[in-house]
């Protein structure tokens, strides 16, 4: 078991040259095993198979995967080198479709790498840039958390869903950066995690990183959210994202939609945490995102053994999005957006465009 230590920010995924160290978060909170991932075959299955999971996380994981099997790659020209890499770059971008970090991640790999003059060059810009982005990350989540404590007072009572957490993430998390940051603050908030079936990552990850970290946490099934919101006095839902479209619909774990109805239903603020890489603007809406259907035995067993029976049908999406209209404020590294999200998405663009441009 874990001791309870105050300090405690867990970290998923480390560069190590030649290799790639990996938390195995399926194992987790049982086992705290750590993967070194040696091939692009290695990373393709640790996302397929949510050894890593999490929007920016998997972006980070696949980034180093394709500088690390880049690395290996055999071009007598700059051509050859690009026809390769990209080749590798949709190879991974295949692993999963509905967290947008995972081709941002990668497509911005390819872009550092056309800057370069030789192979070689072309090999270190893509290590560098895949670090640029974990660095990144971590501070843009210890942003998005100072963001999203502005939200929240002592003795608040917040629900979340899934893992939105460090692990999910470089470090601090999305939804979970404000509950890191208030107990560094000593700023007491009561957070009650969703165990979110059918892979459980709110039982088996949230409440393990929050137990770590010494914060208030109250495990639920997820079909207790609307009893606990009325029993308990909720008084705030902040959850993770996959793909944010154009106009603010958002998509996220499974059981995310339930709890933006049930926050209606209640009158209940709900949040989205998340960064400008969970951004997708080329998507007017909700409608055109992915959505992930998973092995149906996610759903049928637990933990291996059967508990529906054999020959039932299945449906398991591995997400669900939620309309803007029922998005209260999208908490991001540069603020909290609320209101008229499509022209405050089309603005924040247009200024990150310039920026990276300047
Ligand atoms: C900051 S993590 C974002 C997001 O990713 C999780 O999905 P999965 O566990 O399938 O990778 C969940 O939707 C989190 O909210």
């Amino acid at each position: 078991m874990h001791e309870n230590n105050n300090n405690c920010i867990p970290r998923s995924v480390e560069w190590k040259e030649t290799s790639i160290s990996l938390l195995n978060q399926q194992k987790l909170p049982h086992e705290t095993e750590y993967l070194e991932l040696k091939t692009i075959e290695d990373v393709w299955d640790a996302i397929t198979t949510l050894k890593v999971r999490g929007a920016p996380a998997i972006g980070i994981a696949a980034a180093f995967g394709l500088a690390l099997s880049a690395a290996d790659i055999s071009a007598d020209s700059l051509d050859s080198f690009h026809r390769q890499l990209n080749s590798q770059k949709d190879y991974l971008a295949g692993s999963r479709p509905t967290a947008v970090n995972l081709a941002w991640a990668l497509d911005r790999l390819v872009k550092a790498a056309q800057k370069a003059i030789s192979v070689n060059e072309a090999k270190t810009l893509l290590i560098h840039e895949a670090i640029r982005i974990q660095v990144e990350d971590e501070e843009t989540c210890r942003l998005i958390g100072e963001n999203a404590l502005s939200l929240f007072k002592a003795g608040d009572k917040v629900m979340t869903i899934c893992n939105a957490g460090s692990i999910a993430t470089a470090k601090y998390g999305t939804a979970l950066a404000p509950f890191y940051l208030a107990k560094q603050k000593d700023i007491s908030l009561e957070v009650y995690a969703c165990e979110t079936r059918p892979v459980l990552q709110g039982a088996r990850l949230t409440a393990w990183e929050l137990l770590q970290a010494g914060v208030d946490v109250t495990l639920i099934t997820d079909n207790m959210a609307a009893h606990t919101m009325k029993s308990k006095g909720i008084t705030s839902i902040i959850v993770g994202a996959d793909r944010i479209t154009a106009n603010g619909d958002t998509a996220n774990k499974i059981g995310t939609y339930n709890l933006a109805i049930l926050a209606k239903a209640f009158d209940i603020p709900f949040y989205v945490a998340a960064p400008l890489s969970t951004f997708d603007p080329s998507l007017d809406s909700g409608k055109s995102i992915p959505i992930e259907e998973r092995n149906p035995e996610e759903v049928t067993h637990l933990h291996g053994v059967r508990i529906a029976p054999e020959g039932v049908n299945v449906f398991n999406p591995a997400f669900d999005v939620t309309p803007s209209e029922l998005i209260t404020g999208i908490v991001t590294e540069r603020g909290i957006l609320t209101g008229d999200y499509l022209s405050k998405i089309r603005n924040l663009f247009k200024e990150e465009a310039q920026y990276v441009e300047s």
